[in-house]
């Protein structure tokens, strides 16, 4: 099926790679996520929701590994580990929830002051407002916190796309290469998974998608790793949205 003539009741959109450049995530965000980690930590140590994901950092067992390379081993838990803690999850781009939770709150306050600007593909807002004009729904599932991708979407370089969305999942749903995570996205939008179109950037997602019994496709945006032979030949590509602003309901949904 190519895709001038798919039909879905739901589009989800990855973000990286999908909607917006890796290099904003990689050049921008975390960079501005690692230099501020310190500092936010310090201001807000002692509230709860702070308090709450040190104590998940430190429950991981690649906490363990990071104590192991310091020179002095840790006497306390103290802002200066944790932040170099998060720096190193940071550095490998773990998609670990409560890190992922942490560089949200960071991220609100560039957001904020004007310090950051989400990026976002000049055919995206096209895009969406193409498939909400045409009855369909818009989902966004993505590593970043659902809080950070209301931000990225709330104070984009086009504006305020909000209004295009109507559900946000993060990892809290299940890690994006594990079918079981499609499942409990189908069930939470009351949609049937194969009348859901998974929009990535990325071969083990959409083949997880696809198990789930999901639609796929793979975006090829400036800057995407490369495909192997056999990813090529699986999936569909786009090189952007351009191609889907057509998408339409379900014949018998659009006549209903
Ligand atoms: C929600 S904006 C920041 C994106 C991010 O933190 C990330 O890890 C990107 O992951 P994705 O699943 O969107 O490829
Ligand atoms: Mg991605």
């Amino acid at each position: 099926m190519s895709s001038g003539e798919r039909v879905a009741k739901a589009v989800l959109v990855d973000i990286e790679g999908t909607t917006t450049s890796i290099s904003f995530v990689h050049d921008v965000l975390f960079p501005y996520a690692k230099q501020n980690v310190e500092k936010f930590l310090r201001d807000f140590w002692k509230e709860d929701d702070i308090k709450h994901i040190v104590q998940d950092l430190q429950q991981m067992p690649k906490f363990a590994d990071y104590k192991a390379l310091l020179s002095a081993p840790p006497t306390e838990v103290d802002v200066e580990l944790i932040a170099g803690f998060v720096r190193y999850l940071i550095d490998q781009d773990l998609k670990v929830t409560p890190m992922k939770t942490l560089q949200g709150l960071i991220w609100a306050q560039g957001y904020a002051n004007g310090e950051l600007k989400g990026h976002v593909y000049e055919d995206v807002p096209a895009a969406f407002e193409a498939w909400r004009a045409a009855g369909l729904r818009i989902a966004v599932y993505s590593s970043g916190s659902v809080a950070a991708q209301k931000l990225i979407f709330g104070h984009s370089l086009a504006g305020n796309l909000q209004p295009h969305l109507s559900a946000y999942f993060d990892t809290h749903v299940g890690h994006k290469q594990e079918q079981q995570s499609y499942e409990n996205i189908a069930k939470e939008l009351k949609e049937d998974p194969k009348e859901i179109l998974f929009l990535t950037d990325i071969p083990g997602e959409a083949a997880a998608a696809r198990s789930a019994g999901l639609q796929a496709i793979i975006l090829q945006r400036p800057g995407n790793a490369a495909l192997a032979d056999d990813q090529k030949a699986s999936f569909e590509l786009i090189p952007d949205f351009k191609p889907l602003h057509n998408l339409k309901l379900p014949i018998n949904k659009s006549q209903a």
